[in-house]
C-alpha cells in the first residue's frame, strides 16, 4: 500500500481513526508530510491503532511490502463520517 493519508471528503475533519489488526503480523509506517520523520509500529494480533486529530494533515501512513506475509490479516478500521 502507498504513503497516504485519510482525508476523503466524508470524513470528518479530525475525527478520530481507529483501526484493529487481526491475525498475521504487520509493520505499519508513519513519515512526516514536512520533516520526512519516519516512525514504524508492528500491528499484532488484536492490536488497536488510533489516528487522532492532525495526523492525517501531518503525517503519511503505509503498510509497507512484506517480503513474506505468514498467513492471513484481516483490519477493522472505523471512521467518522460528516455531511
Ligand atoms: O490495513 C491497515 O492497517 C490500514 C490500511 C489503511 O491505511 C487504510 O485503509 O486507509
Ligand atoms: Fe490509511
Amino acid at each position: 500500500m502507498a504513503w497516504h493519508s485519510d482525508a476523503e471528503k466524508e470524513l470528518k475533519k479530525n475525527g478520530p481513526i481507529a483501526s484493529l489488526s487481526f491475525g498475521a503480523e504487520r509493520k505499519f509506517a508513519f513519515k512526516h508530510k514536512a520533516t520526512g520523520e519516519k516512525v514504524d509500529l508492528l500491528l499484532a494480533h488484536g492490536s488497536l491503532l488510533v489516528m487522532k486529530g492532525s495526523t492525517q494533515k501531518h503525517w503519511l501512513h503505509r503498510l509497507p511490502p512484506s517480503l513474506r506475509v505468514f498467513g492471513l490479516r484481516v483490519n477493522l478500521t472505523f471512521r467518522v463520517m460528516e455531511g
